[in-house]
């Protein structure tokens, strides 16, 4: 245990700079004092909390023996950056994590010299990281730049695919595996430390660079066996085989908690000079630190306002269920009665509702880890062999996936249903996890099938529909958050495909809603009838195909058809214009607006305050409806 020194160090402390100057004990104290500041700050405005106490010692140690920022230093997902920020001047600012007008959750290069790269979804910082160490090496810089990324990220595909190349350079990237939780834990503690003290050591490593350049000197099958023989006797030690395979010096794996472990660790590999790159396996504990992370099953991975002392977070009773929950009650039902149906996760059971799904139908329900681009073409296969899979993915996260989605379903036409939660504005976690794409990625694919439930009720009548069409791919898409409260159906019913439905008869104006702006539509049109103003409502249900009969109809009855959806331009607005300009029904003067998600990357707020940026709240709808027959000014500009 840490001799504490009396005077608190973070009072003092206000840069990687300043943390250059402590001994070993006292980074250790300044992680104490880090890690009580992070519960703190995260207890107030709520946030990630566990994979940032889990590197609370990882982070001060980097900063202290790396030349930070001109060293980069870069965090896979970022969602664990909370140290970092509170140790590069972003302490305060911690207390406004992800709140209006507050800093980012995720690390981000507008934010601060400290964050070379951006992140929020995984696995993109070996690629990230090697990028920028060949442009140092090409412009003669002499930096380091160094990678964390955790064993959940590791999962990924891409990161793969980037230690595949790192491995074939010289470069010497470092990489440091955040291992929280390996499935096959190699011994930790002061033996394997001492090892990766002498392993990461200078003469070990020049001895090592001297077998391996001798090894270069001989031809063919002996270079290959002298190599060999060298990797396999370290990787007997300690298990880094298969990083040594893809080209990586393995050191470790030490305790990520013990900074007389991890200083003179990260100071061997940082003066070592071996040509390619460098992999640091460290064992951390997700939620190390505060109990009630520690005995939560998720590490308190996203939490609430929480009372320090308790724990006990503070979660507003929801007026009505979730949509995820709704999703996840239809599937199970459908399941019960149909033993084709499966269920697919990219690593999300929790977020996605499969857990639930995955209790009852263990043997049904398959986690594929971070690897979506995976999720999907698995689903093909099992789709391909007469199985009904439902691969929930969030919006965003189904971008990771998306050549797989035309390449592998829309083309074989394979009747993978795609349940896409998250879909619209998310709130906190901002623009990397907006769900703003989905609609203009999905609905310019042949063979596909988008249906957009409006409400809860709604969703278990487009599961029912998703279990029903087995004749290709089909999509549906759900908000984060809870539903309106509609009374939910007894049974979900098979919706007709293609069909919307028209739930307020007007003349005037129409309104085609699409999927949850349904609510804001009629608050709309009641709004304009109180001036006179007569409308007709249509929820159009389907982004693909068009009702193209409704679509007609509104046209030739109406002076102004507007269209709404939660997605970004090139969505369902854009196919309506399609179809009304290749019918002719523009050309009788049909005044049309395309209501959507402005041309730009909408960062975190609450989601209510999102809408309003995007100009998509009743009175928006209304406003535009007056602009269009030149009575008035067109919604409130757009925040
Ligand atoms: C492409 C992508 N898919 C899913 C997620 C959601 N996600 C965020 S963190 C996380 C787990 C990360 O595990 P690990 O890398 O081990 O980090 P830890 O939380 O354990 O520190 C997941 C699945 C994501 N951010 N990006
Ligand atoms: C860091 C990350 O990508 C996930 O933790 C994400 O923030 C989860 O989002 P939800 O809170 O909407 O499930
Ligand atoms: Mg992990």
């Amino acid at each position: 245990m840490t001799q504490r020194l009396e005077t608190p160090l973070l009072d003092t402390v206000k840069s990687p700079e300043d943390m250059r100057k402590l001994s070993v004990d006292q980074l250790a104290q300044l992680a104490d004092e880090v890690r009580a500041d992070l519960i703190d700050a995260v207890s107030r405005v709520g946030g990630h909390l566990g994979a940032g106490l889990g590197v609370v010692e990882l982070t001060v140690a980097l900063h202290h023996v790396f030349n930070t920022p001109t060293d980069r230093l870069i965090w896979d997902v970022g969602h664990q950056c909370y140290p970092h920020k509170i140790v590069t001047g972003r302490r305060d600012g911690l207390r406004t994590v992800r709140q209006p007008g507050g800093i980012s959750g995720f690390t981000l290069r507008s934010e601060s010299e400290y964050d070379p790269f951006g992140a929020g979804h995984s696995s993109t910082s070996i690629s990230a990281g090697l990028g920028m160490k060949v442009a140092c090496d090409l412009a003669g810089d002499d930096r380091h730049v160094i990678c964390v990324i955790g064993d959940g990220a590791m999962s990924a595909g891409m990161a793969y695919e980037a230690m595949n190349n790192a491995g074939a350079m010289d470069a010497k990237l470092i990489v440091i595996l955040n291992d929280n939780d390996m499935s096959i834990a190699p011994a930790v503690g002061a033996m394997s430390a001492y090892l990766s003290k002498v392993l990461s050591s200078k003469p070990w490593l020049s001895a090592r660079q001297l077998a391996k350049e001798m090894a270069a000197r001989f031809p063919g099958p002996i270079n290959r066996a002298a190599k060999r023989a060298e990797e396999y006797a370290r990787g007997m030690v300690t298990g880094g085989t298969l990083f040594e395979e893809m080209g990586f010096y393995y050191v470790g794996p030490i305790d990520g908690h013990k900074m007389d472990h991890l200083v003179p660790v990260l100071k061997n590999v940082r003066d070592s000079d071996p040509q390619g790159p460098v992999l640091i396996h460290c064992i951390t504990q997700k939620g190390r630190g505060y109990a009630p992370a520690e005995a939560a099953a998720d590490k308190y991975h996203g939490v609430s306002k929480f009372d320090v002392v308790t724990g006990t977070q503070a979660k507003a009773k929801p007026n009505a269920p979730s949509y995820t929950s709704v999703f996840a009650k239809a599937l199970v039902e459908e399941a019960r009665e149909d033993d084709k149906v499966v269920a697919v996760t990219a690593a999300m059971p929790g977020g996605t509702g499969l857990d639930k799904f995955g209790k009852e139908f263990p043997e049904r329900t398959f986690d594929v880890g971070i690897a979506e681009q995976h999720a999907v073409t698995f689903a093909a296969g099992l789709a391909s062999e007469g199985y009904k899979p439902f691969a929930a993915i969030y919006s965003t996260f189904l971008q990771r996936g998306y050549d797989q989605v035309v390449h592998d379903v829309a083309i074989q036409n394979l009747p993978v249903r795609f349940a896409i939660d998250r879909a619209g504005f998310v709130g906190a976690d901002g623009a990397t996890h907006q769900g703003s794409f989905d609609l203009c990625y999905l609905c310019c694919l042949p063979n596909m099938t988008f249906l957009c439930p409006a409400d809860e009720a709604e969703l278990v009548h487009a599961v029912a529909t998703a279990v029903a069409h087995d004749s290709g791919p089909f999509a549906f898409r759900y908000p984060r958050g809870e539903g309106v409260g509609t009374q939910l159906p007894e049974k979900g019913e098979v919706l007709e495909i293609g069909k919307g439905r028209v739930l307020r008869e007007g003349s005037t104006v129409a309104i085609l809603s699409l999927g949850t702006r349904l609510t804001a539509a009629q608050k709309a049109a009641e709004d304009l009838a109180a001036k006179g103003l007569s409308c007709t409502v249509a929820d159009a249900r389907f982004a693909k195909p068009i009702d193209t009969d409704l679509v007609r109809r509104l046209a030739a009855d109406h002076e102004v058809l507007i269209t709404v959806e939660e997605g970004a331009r090139g969505g369902f607005g854009a196919h309506v214009l399609h179809f009304l300009a290749e019918e002719g029904l523009l050309d009788a003067g049909l005044k049309v607006r395309t209501m959507c998600f402005p041309d730009r990357f909408i960062e975190h707020e609450k989601p209510d305050t999102q809408i309003a940026m995007a100009g998509l709240r009743p009175e928006d709808i209304a406003a535009t409806a007056l602009k269009a027959l030149g009575r008035g000014e067109e919604g409130a500009a757009r925040a």
